[in-house]
């Protein structure tokens, strides 16, 4: 894996061959699988949950697995996705009663924890739980939908959380999903992300390689 991640968003995959499109796309150079929890009550959608993620486990996928919870409430689900084989579990602060502690319950699971802000949600929250955080995402659509058009403040955004981070002295990834391609991918790079979940721009192309190799070559170029 390089040290910047390509994760693919399965909300854009074809579900009727799932375990097909996340081979291939990991075939194509993917590092991680992106899965996109909607609920229809966080989020106006609703999409798969922990017995799709044991699915793709028991297909033989062991790339790591990025759950982003978009649910309210949150707890309930932690030991079933960590019991299904996630690797990441991240979810919305102001879907958690309790945020420090449904941090802490995702390590306790063994799994990496990590807090996603959508787009007029402010950082603050997290100068509390840096020492919990392993991965820190931050939307650059609102949530619930793939295809949207990218919201060109989330690049001030991540500058503002790089340097919190890097303050912070803790290795924690800075991801940011939504809106990204190969045309915007090495901007949002450069003000400080290392994590690009990308659903439509790969999965609607005809070939995942290409789309894959020209993210990074676009990476390349910073
Ligand atoms: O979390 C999401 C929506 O809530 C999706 O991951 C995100 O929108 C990716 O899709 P696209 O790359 O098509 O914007």
């Amino acid at each position: 894996m390089s040290d910047f991640w390509i994760a693919p968003s399965i909300l854009s995959a074809n579900f009727a061959r799932l375990g097909e499109e996340v081979d291939n796309v990991l075939a194509a150079g993917a590092d991680v699988v992106h899965f996109d929890v909607m609920d229809n009550h966080y989020v106006p959608n609703l999409t798969f949950g922990p017995m799709v993620c044991k699915a793709l486990r028991d297909h033989g996928v062991t790339a790591p697995i990025d759950v982003h919870l978009m649910v309210q409430p949150v707890d309930a689900l932690i030991g079933m996705f960590a019991e299904a084989g996630a690797s990441y579990i991240t979810f919305h602060p102001d879907a958690s009663t309790h945020v420090d502690r449904s941090l802490q319950m995702i390590r306790d699971a063994g799994c990496k924890a990590g807090l996603v802000l959508n787009p007029a949600v402010s950082p603050d929250c997290l100068r509390y739980v840096m020492d919990k955080l392993d991965m820190i995402l931050l939307m650059s659509v609102n949530p619930g939908f793939g295809g949207q058009k990218f919201i060109p403040s989330t690049i001030d955004k991540v500058r503002e959380v790089r340097q919190l981070i890097d303050a912070s002295g803790y290795d924690i990834r800075l991801e940011v999903d939504g809106g990204i391609s190969a045309k915007n991918i090495a901007e949002i790079a450069a003000a400080g992300a290392d994590t690009f979940v990308a659903g439509s721009a790969i999965f609607n192309a005809d070939d995942y390689k290409t789309v894959i190799d020209d993210m990074r070559t676009q990476l390349a170029s910073i």
